[in-house]
C-alpha cells in the first residue's frame, strides 16, 4: 500500500520558512487529520507532496517516489486544494471529462464520481452558477476521478452545509476503510475528531504532534465530571472537604477535575446531597489542541498570519 512520506522537508519563500524540517508519514487505511492554525504550512506541505512547488530541501514522496516521477499520477493521487480551480464557463460534466481525458482515466468514472458527490442532477450546469458547497463537491469529485490510492483534501468541509459536513465525514471514513491513504486538513477541531484516526499537527511550519487522535486527547485533557445538585454551595463544600479540585459555573454546575462519575455519585449519596445532573465530561480534541499550543512557548510567541 501507498504511504505519503515527508522527510526533513523545508520550504522557504524569500526569508519566510513556510515549512521547517518537517518529517512525518501518512499511512494507508486510516484518516489522518492535518491540523494547525492559519499559515502553519499545511497547504504548502500538500503542494510539495503534489509536486506543485519545489522544496528548498528535503523530500515528499508518495509510495517512495516524488509525484513528478509517478506514472499515471492522477490515478495514484487525488487532491482537492482549491475549489475555485474549475473553469466557470464549463459544466461540471465537461470539466471532469477534460480532467479524465488528460489523466488517461476511463470516461465512465465521470458519472460515477458525479453520483458519489451528489452532483449528478446539476452536472449539466455551468460551474460559475455553483455555490461554494457545490464547488467543494466538484473539487472532491475531481480528486476521486482516478480512483486514487492516496487522497489529499485541503479543508474539504469549506462552504458545505451540515448535511455536506456529515457526508464528508462518511466519505473520508469510507475511503480509509477501502485501504486508501487519506490526509485531510481542517481548522475545525471537533469535526476532525469525528472522522480522523490519526493527527499530524503543525505550528509555524514545524511538527507539533504526530499521534493517534484518542491518545492525543487523553494525554492532554484531564478527565472531569460535571455535577449539579439542588444546593450548589453545599455541593461545593462537600467536594472541597473531600479534596476535589472543582470549579463552579454560573448556573451552579460544578466541574470536578480528575474525578470519576462513580466516586462523585457515591460521595453525594453518602452525604445526602440530592443530584440533579451527573455526567462524565468528554474530553475534546479542541481542548487537547489548545493545551498543546499553550505549551508550545515559541509557537505562541509570535501571532500567526492569516
Ligand atoms: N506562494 C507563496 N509565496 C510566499 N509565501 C507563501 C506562499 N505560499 C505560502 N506562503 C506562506 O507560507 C506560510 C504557510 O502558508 P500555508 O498556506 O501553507 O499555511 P496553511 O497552514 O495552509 O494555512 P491556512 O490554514 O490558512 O490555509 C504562510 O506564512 C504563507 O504566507
Amino acid at each position: 500500500m501507498t504511504s505519503i512520506d515527508v522527510r526533513d522537508l523545508t520550504k522557504e519563500y524569500g526569508s519566510r520558512r513556510a515549512v521547517d524540517q518537517l518529517t512525518f508519514s501518512v499511512r494507508p487505511g486510516r484518516v489522518t487529520g492535518f491540523l494547525g492554525p492559519n499559515g502553519a504550512g499545511k497547504s504548502t506541505t500538500m503542494r510539495l507532496v503534489l509536486g506543485l512547488d519545489r522544496p528548498t530541501s528535503g523530500t515528499a514522496t508518495v509510495g517512495g517516489r516524488a509525484y513528478a516521477e509517478l506514472s499515471d499520477p492522477l490515478r495514484r493521487v487525488g487532491a482537492l486544494l482549491d475549489a475555485r480551480a474549475a473553469h466557470g464557463s464549463r459544466t461540471a460534466h465537461a470539466h471532469l471529462r477534460a480532467l479524465a481525458a488528460a489523466g488517461r482515466i476511463p470516461a465512465g468514472r465521470v458519472d460515477t464520481v458525479l453520483e458519489e458527490t451528489g452532483l449528478a442532477q446539476v452536472a449539466g450546469r455551468r460551474v460559475r452558477t455553483y455555490s461554494l458547497g457545490m464547488r467543494q463537491r466538484l473539487g472532491i469529485a475531481a480528486a476521486l476521478l482516478g480512483d486514487p490510492e492516496v487522497v489529499l483534501l485541503d479543508e474539504p468541509a469549506n462552504g458545505l452545509d451540515p448535511e455536506g459536513i456529515v457526508w464528508i465525514r462518511s466519505l473520508v471514513r469510507r475511503l480509509a476503510g477501502e485501504g486508501r491513504t487519506v490526509l485531510v486538513s481542517s481548522h475545525l477541531m471537533n469535526e476532525t475528531a469525528a472522522f480522523a484516526d490519526h493527527l499530524v499537527i503543525l505550528g509555524r511550519g514545524r511538527l507539533l504532534a504526530d499521534t493517534p487522535v484518542q491518545e492525543f486527547i487523553h494525554a492532554r485533557v484531564r478527565p472531569a465530571v460535571r455535577v449539579r445538585g439542588t444546593d450548589a454551595a453545599a455541593l461545593g463544600e462537600l467536594l472541597a472537604r473531600h479534596g476535589h479540585d472543582a470549579t463552579r459555573a454560573a448556573d451552579g454546575t460544578w466541574t470536578v477535575c480528575d474525578a470519576r462519575v462513580d466516586d462523585i455519585g457515591r460521595l453525594m449519596a453518602q452525604a445526602g446531597v440530592p443530584v440533579l445532573e451527573l455526567a462524565a465530561q468528554e474530553a475534546t480534541l479542541e481542548q487537547a489542541y489548545f493545551d498543546l499550543t499553550a505549551t508550545e512557548a515559541e509557537f505562541t510567541a509570535q501571532p500567526q498570519e492569516a
